[in-house]
């Protein structure tokens, strides 16, 4: 088993033994934040006809040339076609025929006047000024043509692919699977949320938090509860967990302690160690196993270690699952509204606030550190990521921050 690797070779060793998540068909809105696992392309034009994308009149541009304030022409109104209808009428020599946004234009004319632009004369029409042929029409097919290629498999889906496939007539659509991530949260002294406070015991939020980053991220959280410091205990969860997930991850128990039984109970449970302690703080003694194609995350149990550690190793991780190619956290350069003077031996991340303020972003840090503080990380959109032996870092300095989510915009 490798021990004390580094931040880049326990993600490498993490992101290479990551399987991609079957595909599947769902409702096309359940598709949202989903990965597309197959090309969409068209069988229709869009707009599937020529159409107004005004309120006004259609005609022929023949008959609009030599017209002037002066010398308006007249023009004759034929028929009325709203949204939705076909006119069956063809507009022919000094005719026209009144029309609304989104509708088809009719046979024989080729330009679309505005309504505001003519003056009307019982059931004529005097326009003042020539136009160019195709004025004023939406192509049939401008925005989307037969064939076209109009989403490529491997893309994100947002609202705007959910309205393409809506306008497309697909009420269905594959995507990658949720990853479906266990969560066992180990420790004698754990109890279940709903439970009164006993001497010596504190409550499990592990659990609650891991899940929720989990959704957050785009898996599917399963909760395999909490179990007390005990191999077979562990393992038996642990196998109920890989049964059901992709990924099964504990939080406690991996540290160098008479309880830490959590690299064990993998081992016990046929697991393979692939790694021990990663170079970094808070979060060092993070464990991971495989067992076939599934993986075993063993995080510390202090609450921002395993914060944190999922933000690192385990996010990207149920990102590539989910067919995402960008996993990694987008970095920007931000000004520190703090000191951080702090200076040791070890890689560290930093929590912090971030917020983007005329044209800059700003970094302030909390009050509280420790891997053990959960109460701190509340309002934290980053992570400022300091490598061994550097700083003292001080307040206006610019560095570069790891963004957890959009900062809020402050003016
Ligand atoms: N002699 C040494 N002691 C420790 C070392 C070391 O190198 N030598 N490493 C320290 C570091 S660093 C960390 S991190 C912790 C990690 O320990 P474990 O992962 O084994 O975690 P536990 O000891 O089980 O718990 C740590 C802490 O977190 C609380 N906890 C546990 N589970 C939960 C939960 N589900 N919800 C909320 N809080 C939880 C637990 O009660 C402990 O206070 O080890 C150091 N020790
Ligand atoms: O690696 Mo630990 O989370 O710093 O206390």
């Amino acid at each position: 088993m490798r021990t004390n690797v580094t931040l880049e070779e326990a993600l490498a060793l993490l992101l290479d033994e990551c399987p991609q998540t079957q595909s599947i068909h769902v409702p096309i809105l359940d598709s949202l934040g989903g990965v597309l696992a197959e090309d969409i392309v068209s069988d229709i034009n869009i707009p599937p006809f020529d159409r107004s994308p005004l309120d006004g009149y259609a005609l022929r541009s023949v008959d609009s040339q030599g017209a002037s304030p002066d010398q308006p022409i007249e023009l004759d109104v034929i028929d009325y076609v709203p949204a939705g209808s076909v006119s069956e009428k063809c507009v022919k020599d000094y005719q026209a025929v009144r029309i609304m946004t989104g509708a088809k234009i009719p046979l024989g004319a080729d330009v679309v006047i505005r309504q505001e632009e003519v003056e009307n004369v019982g059931e004529k029409i005097l326009i003042k000024a020539p136009m160019s042929t195709m004025e004023n029409i939406s192509r049939v097919g401008e925005d989307i043509h037969v064939n076209q290629m109009v989403i490529k498999a491997g893309t994100v889906i947002e609202p705007a692919e959910i309205g393409l496939m809506a306008t497309l007539g697909k009420s269905y659509v594959s995507v990658y699977m949720k990853p479906r991530v266990a969560i066992l949260s180990t420790g004698d002294e754990l109890l279940e949320i709903q439970q009164p406070l006993q001497d010596g015991k504190i409550r499990n939020s592990n659990s609650y938090t891991i899940a929720a980053q989990v959704k957050k991220t785009g898996g599917k959280a399963l909760m395999l509860g909490v179990c007390g410091d005990d191999i077979e205990s562990i393992s038996e969860k642990l196998r109920a967990g890989l049964g059901i997930a992709d990924i099964v991850i504990t939080t406690g128990g991996v540290s160098v302690g008479d309880k830490d039984l959590v690299k064990e109970s993998f081992m016990n449970a046929g697991a393979e160690m692939l790694f021990w302690k990663v170079r970094m703080k808070p979060g060092t003694p993070i464990a991971v196993a495989r067992l076939g194609k599934k993986l075993l995350i063993g995080l510390s149990g202090n609450p921002a270690a395993a914060f944190i550690t999922f933000e690192q190793f385990v996010r990207p991780l149920v990102l590539k699952m989910m067919g995402r190619e960008k996993h990694r956290l987008m970095n920007v350069e931000t000004i520190l509204e703090n000191d951080f003077s702090k200076v040791s031996n070890q890689n560290r991340f930093v929590r912090g606030t971030t917020v983007y303020r005329d044209g800059s972003f700003y970094t302030k840090f909390p009050g509280k550190h420790s891997s053990g503080v959960l109460s701190s990380l509340s309002g934290n959109n980053s992570l400022f990521y300091v490598p061994a032996g550097t700083g003292p870092y001080e307040k206006g300095q610019k560095v570069s921050i790891q963004l957890l989510d959009q900062p809020e915009v402050k003016s």
